[in-house]
């Protein structure tokens, strides 16, 4: 099994979190919370209220966890790959790709690694979704005092269930999604490539980029869903399902509630998917 892609896998994923984490945050805030006027409005108070860092919260968890969930679906991926077509990483850059192979490929990906985010993902979620601004001698503290402390508070108040809050909305989310991700990335990396020629940064960086887009254009209906399931059960009991959700979200505020924070996960998706594969790439050449 080779090791390499999963190694590559973790590093390529947090250089790619980081970059993409204060976009992540206003994202998440505007689809669950009916606070903000927009893009910009929520930026602003954000900053107001909780400045630069206020962006970052929820991160140092993520980081952690994407060493175990980027490694899963890169991992996961190419192996899967390697066992539908028999190829290994070096022989597929030779003959045109398979796509119905990689697309079956990374949706295995896509399943696999939807349980392993689930719980790390409704930790983040809740996190970025706390307003307060730092706690301060006199201030009331946040529910939530860090992830761990956030770990421990929901399986004490929610128990074990409640860390997999939102989990089948990830799953639904990922697996065509993830599938599509990297069908859109070899698909233009082959079609930017020309015959015979070693696949070029530039290449790496636009395929990942455009990758990053459909695949998050595709999952944004269900990461709306996701996010307000994930909230769910912190005051009280909203939704009884996900096709409750789904209908009860649509019923008080349009189907355009599906679509929010649409620009945001495009913004974010191009420059983090581009130095996710990028990097990958770059790192599986080195290491292999
Ligand atoms: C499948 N879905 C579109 C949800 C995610 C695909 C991209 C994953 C990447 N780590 C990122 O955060 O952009």
């Amino acid at each position: 099994m080779p090791v390499e892609e999963f190694v590559a896998g973790w590093i390529s994923g947090a250089a790619g979190l980081i970059l993409g984490h204060p976009l992540d945050t206003v994202k998440v805030r505007l689809q669950t919370q009916n606070v903000y006027r927009g893009i910009v409005d929520c930026v602003i108070k954000t900053y107001q209220r909780e400045s630069v860092l206020g962006f970052f919260k929820g991160m140092s968890f993520p980081i952690c966890s994407v060493a175990v969930v980027n490694s899963v679906l890169f991992g996961t991926y190419s192996n899967s790959l390697l066992l539908l077509s028999s190829t290994s990483h070096q022989d597929r850059k030779a003959q045109p790709p398979n796509y119905g192979h990689i697309f079956v490929a990374g949706s295995i990906a896509g399943f696999v690694q939807a349980y392993c985010l689930a719980p790390f993902d409704l930790i983040k979620v809740r996190l970025q979704n706390q307003t307060e601004p730092r706690a301060r001698p006199g201030v009331a503290p946040s529910h939530y005092r860090g992830p761990l402390h956030c770990a421990r508070t929901i399986l004490r108040e929610e128990g074990p269930r409640g860390l997999f809050r939102g989990a089948w909305a990830l799953v639904l989310r990922d697996t065509p999604s993830l599938g599509l991700y990297f069908l859109t990335y070899e698909g233009l990396s082959w079609w930017l490539t020309s015959d015979g020629k070693e696949r070029g940064s530039a290449t790496m960086l636009v395929a990942g980029g455009f990758a990053g887009i459909i695949s998050w254009v595709v999952a944004t209906p269900l990461d709306v869903v996701k996010a307000r399931m994930q909230m769910d059960g912190l005051k009280q009991q909203e939704y009884r399902g996900l096709l409750d959700c789904m209908v009860s979200s649509a019923r008080q505020e349009g189907p355009g509630v599906f679509f929010r924070g649409l620009t945001l996960n495009s913004a974010r998706a191009f420059p983090v998917n581009a130095v996710t594969f990028f990097s990958y790439e770059h790192l599986l050449r080195f290491l292999s």
